[in-house]
């Protein structure tokens, strides 16, 4: 395939060369593995014999041009969650404040209060939730307007459990959010989110699809690719990404941007340790701030590797094959 074709598949890619003022035309006649060799090898994309299959450097290619095109963009510099209470009733001993730009995990033990700190966050708690903590954006208490509007939001959670209770198809559930974000070339957006998401779904859904009878890994492809994508959320919260059958590294990654707070509840240790920092909850309180540490960060990639066996061997499994051990092991 040649760059020219991939543009032709996928029209949206010429928002990434526009942002780093890259003029295909150049090289658009030259093969697809090539584009490697001029964006960095960091950005290589490997072609399989019917499909394309793109790397994490793709992806963080895709990440940036996002971040670039966007500028700034966010209205939020920081989060402060002031202390409450932990299950006992005992004060939480410290406050924390999250800044821009920062991915911080939420570790503790099942049942520790991950999902309800995440809670508290996503409704601006002022002291009216079960732990009593206080939530301030920018250094304030949110007023009551802007904790209940629902224009507007800055926050997007995107949890486990996420059902659709529209009756429509993929590509009109997109069509209807561009269109009320009102952004520009509608149809061009949606195929980007669409394409996005098949990338990092397990299997593979049509536009057709009617959202209702996507599967928890697909829809929660489908809102990852769209909250990226489409959503100026400048803080965004995650619940437990690891077992929605999505390609949860490249989720992240495409989450995550210079501009964005992030938020993500995991017992994952390469979802944890991509962060940095985690905050440690306890019987309902949040008891330690660890920032990663770089010994912990040099690990990452070995983790990584570990991790893409394991997801291979899982996808093995799911289509009923026999396990392939010969790469596994070595
Ligand atoms: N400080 C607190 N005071 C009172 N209740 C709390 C507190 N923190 C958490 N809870 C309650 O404890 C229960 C379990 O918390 P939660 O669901 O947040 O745990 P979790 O760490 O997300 O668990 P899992 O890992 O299984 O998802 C919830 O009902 C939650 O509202």
């Amino acid at each position: 395939m040649t760059i020219n074709e991939l543009r032709k598949m996928m029209p949206w890619i010429e928002d990434y060369f526009s942002a780093f003022a890259i003029d295909p035309a150049q090289f658009g006649s030259r093969k697809l593995e090539e584009l490697g060799s001029i964006l960095g090898e960091d950005y290589f994309i490997e072609m399989g014999s019917s499909s394309l299959a793109f790397t994490d450097g793709f992806f963080l290619f895709i990440e940036q041009a996002r971040a670039l095109q966007q500028g700034s963009g966010s209205t939020v510099e920081s989060l402060t969650v002031l202390p409450g209470r932990n299950k006992n009733g005992e004060n939480e001993a410290f406050s924390v404040n999250l800044k821009k730009g920062e991915v911080t995990a939420i570790v503790g033990p099942t049942g520790s209060g991950k999902s309800r700190l995440l809670a508290d966050i996503e409704s601006l708690a002022q002291e009216d939730t079960p732990t009593g903590r206080k939530i301030l954006v920018n250094g304030r208490a949110p007023g009551d307007e802007e904790r209940f509007s629902t224009e507007g939001r800055f926050i997007a959670q995107l949890s486990q459990n996420m059902n659709f209770v529209m009756d429509l198809s993929v590509e009109e559930f997109l069509t209807m959010h561009a269109e009320s974000r009102m952004v520009d070339e509608v149809s061009r957006i949606v195929q980007k989110i669409y394409d996005t998401a098949n990338i990092l779904a397990g299997e593979p859904f049509s536009r057709e699809t009617p959202v209702t009878e996507l599967s928890g890994g697909q829809s929660r492809a489908l809102m990852i690719a769209d909250t990226a994508l489409l959503s100026p959320a400048s803080v965004v919260l995650i619940d437990e990404i690891e077992n929605a059958g999505v390609d949860k590294v490249r989720s992240l990654k495409l989450l995550v941007s210079n501009n964005k707070i992030v938020l993500i509840s995991t017992h994952d240790p390469l979802l944890a340790l991509s962060a940095d920092q985690r905050l440690v909850i306890q019987n309902g309180g949040i008891s330690k701030l660890i920032k990663t540490t770089l010994n912990e960060k040099k690990y990452l990639k070995s983790l990584e590797k570990i991790d893409r066996k394991l997801t291979l061997l899982r996808n093995q499994l799911r289509m009923g094959k026999e396990i392939d051990f010969s790469d596994f092991l070595v």
